[in-house]
């Protein structure tokens, strides 16, 4: 592989020292030792090494299928034209220019760099991410999905307002014969503001049926598979922001109890939770790209049984990523951020559906967290978060408004201010103004190419120098996807990591343990030692 080169899965290279390719069966397999330091109660600290292997199959399927919920949406159609644009190879004039070909910017898998080692000179070696091991192309995505709108996909389009008018015009042939699947409504998860896009629904609202909603959208799942003869599908949640559910025990805190809280047509009982029942119990995996708690403990169990794997919630796009950057930097500079003020207005209707207090809340939750992991890594500045005193913690604030004029232009604006050595004040301010749907789009494509490529790997334990022959799959809450997803979704027992490089890092050295390579340190020794 060169650092301009696009590789095949023949041109795959791996250091044979700790790789092995079995070319019948096209898996590469590696070894890696993990070590870590691990502290016990009296503060002593042992390495603790562990052995692993590694099985990638390297063989990635011809197609994979997407189903989104919210496909009419702003998300739902940028992700749908922007497959088409790949697959059409369609050009657009854009304002100055005719683009031909559309650079993914703003995808992490697409258009990003990985640092491989350096070369003879020194200078360090960066190939695409992409190209260390054979990941989705999203030309190959086969994207469909459900509405509780009948739009077709070029009225969406033209509704959304993210795309140029020329692009829209000269996708609409593309598109204009896809509509959404009919989808479930239930009016009180959503806001009432979205009652007049309501025209597209298998249910009754006034006797909700939810034991057949959820036959019917298995069944939804099954057909678009079998017709497009696909091996894998992900479904992933891109419609509107849901309020909480409550966690009731005896309701949705198992498995059994969720699924017969479905039967009884319980109230607590979401669309966003009859989809994700619906995916894991088709074998699909299933992302929330939005705030609300799907993800309740039966849901979890029931992922678990059945091992399909989960990843959620919310896209980390605009405000919240650079806070992921922020925060990491001002911390990390053992500098004290006091308070943070966030504001953030934007047009379009996730803008509308989040005007309501319900819903906002759910984003409130998801958009909050994301500071918690670096107050808790650093004990000078922040000595006892438990009590949440004045000194002890960061008074975070967060408003969103809806302003229609500016549609999918998100403003955010953002002020930190921080305490410095002898009383003094570091007060930083953000102006960020970026279109909403396409930061999230490349985003939403990330998830899709990563989780495939996950579904992908397998591994075992490597005891005593025996390794068992049984290879197991990922632990089904897909953490490593945490780099995308606001408010990540953390297996039980353990907390979230939020921090954007330490989200950056696992990625990297993941897959560069999976060609046989140590994780990336920058010492950079050539140059520092004598
Ligand atoms: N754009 C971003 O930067 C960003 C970032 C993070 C999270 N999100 C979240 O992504 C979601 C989608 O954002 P958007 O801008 O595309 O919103 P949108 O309002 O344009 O699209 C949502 C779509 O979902 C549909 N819908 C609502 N309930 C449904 C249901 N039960 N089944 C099927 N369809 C349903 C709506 O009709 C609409 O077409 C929102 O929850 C938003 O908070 C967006
Ligand atoms: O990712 P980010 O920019 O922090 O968060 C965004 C919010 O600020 C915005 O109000 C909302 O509508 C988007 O869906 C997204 O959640």
């Amino acid at each position: 592989m060169t650092a301009t080169s696009t590789p095949q899965p023949a041109d795959i290279k791996f250091n044979p020292k700790k790789c092995s390719l079995d070319k019948d069966t096209n898996e590469l397999t590696s070894n890696y030792t993990y070590e870590n330091i691990v502290f016990d109660e009296n503060n002593q600290f042992d390495t603790i090494s562990t052995n692993y292997k590694f099985k990638v199959d390297l063989s990635k399927p011809k197609s994979l299928g997407i189903l989104l919920v919210g496909l009419g949406g702003n998300n739902g159609s940028t992700l749908f034209s922007t497959v088409k644009c790949l697959q059409n190879n369609i050009s657009f004039h854009n304002g100055k220019f005719n683009t031909t070909k559309e650079p993914l910017y703003g995808s992490m898998t697409q258009c990003s760099t990985i640092k491989l080692g350096v070369d003879a000179q020194g200078n360090d070696v960066f190939v695409p991410f992409k190209d260390i091991l054979p990941m989705m192309d999203p030309s190959n995505f086969i994207v469909h999905g459900w509405d509780i709108n009948n739009s077709n996909m070029a009225e969406a389009i033209e509704r959304s307002q993210v795309l140029q008018y020329d692009l829209i015009q000269n996708l609409k042939p593309f598109v204009e014969k896809t509509r959404p699947m009919p989808s479930i409504y239930y009016p009180d998860f959503i806001a009432l503001n979205q009652n007049d896009r309501v025209n597209n629904i298998s249910n009754s609202t006034q006797d909700p049926q939810k034991w057949q909603d959820l036959q019917r959208i298995r069944n939804d799942i099954k057909t678009f598979k079998h017709e497009n003869h696909l091996d894998q599908v992900i479904v992933l949640w891109t419609a509107n922001t849901e309020r909480c559910v409550e966690i009731i025990p005896g309701i949705n805190d198992t498995s059994e109890n969720i699924m017969a809280a479905i039967k009884n047509n319980h109230q607590e009982i979401s669309p966003s939770n009859i989809f994700a029942i619906a995916s894991i119990l088709e074998g699909a995996p299933y992302i929330n790209g939005s705030p609300q708690n799907t993800f309740v403990p039966g849901i979890i169990e029931l992922a678990e049984s059945r091992n399909v794997l989960i990843a959620g919630d919310d896209l980390k796009t605009g405000q919240t990523k650079l806070k992921s950057v922020m925060m990491q930097y001002l911390v990390d500079a053992g500098i004290k951020p006091v308070s943070i003020a966030s504001y953030n207005h934007l047009g379009n209707n996730d803008g509308k559906n989040l005007s309501s207090h319900a819903q906002f809340r759910s984003k409130e939750i998801s958009k909050a967290s994301v500071i918690d992991d670096c107050i808790d890594s650093n004990k000078i500045l922040y000595p006892d978060i438990e009590l949440k005193e004045k000194d002890n913690h960061v008074d975070h604030c967060i408003v969103i408004k809806y302003v229609p004029a500016v549609g999918d232009s998100k403003v955010a604006m953002d002020e930190y201010y921080s305490e410095l050595m002898l009383g003094g004040h570091n007060r930083i301010s953000i102006h960020n103004v970026c279109e909403d749907s396409l930061l999230a789009t490349p985003i939403i494509i990330d998830l899709l190419v990563m989780t495939e490529f996950f579904s992908r790997i397998k591994y075992t334990k490597v005891v005593d120098g025996i390794e068992s022959t049984d290879f197991n799959e990922f632990y089904p809450i897909l953490t490593f996807l945490s780099y995308w997803l606001k408010a990540p979704l953390t297996r039980s027992g353990f907390k979230p990591i939020n921090s954007l490089n330490r989200q950056r890092l696992a990625l990297e050295n993941f897959l560069r343990l999976l060609i046989g390579l140590p994780a990336n340190d920058e010492l950079r020794f050539e140059e520092r030692l004598v």
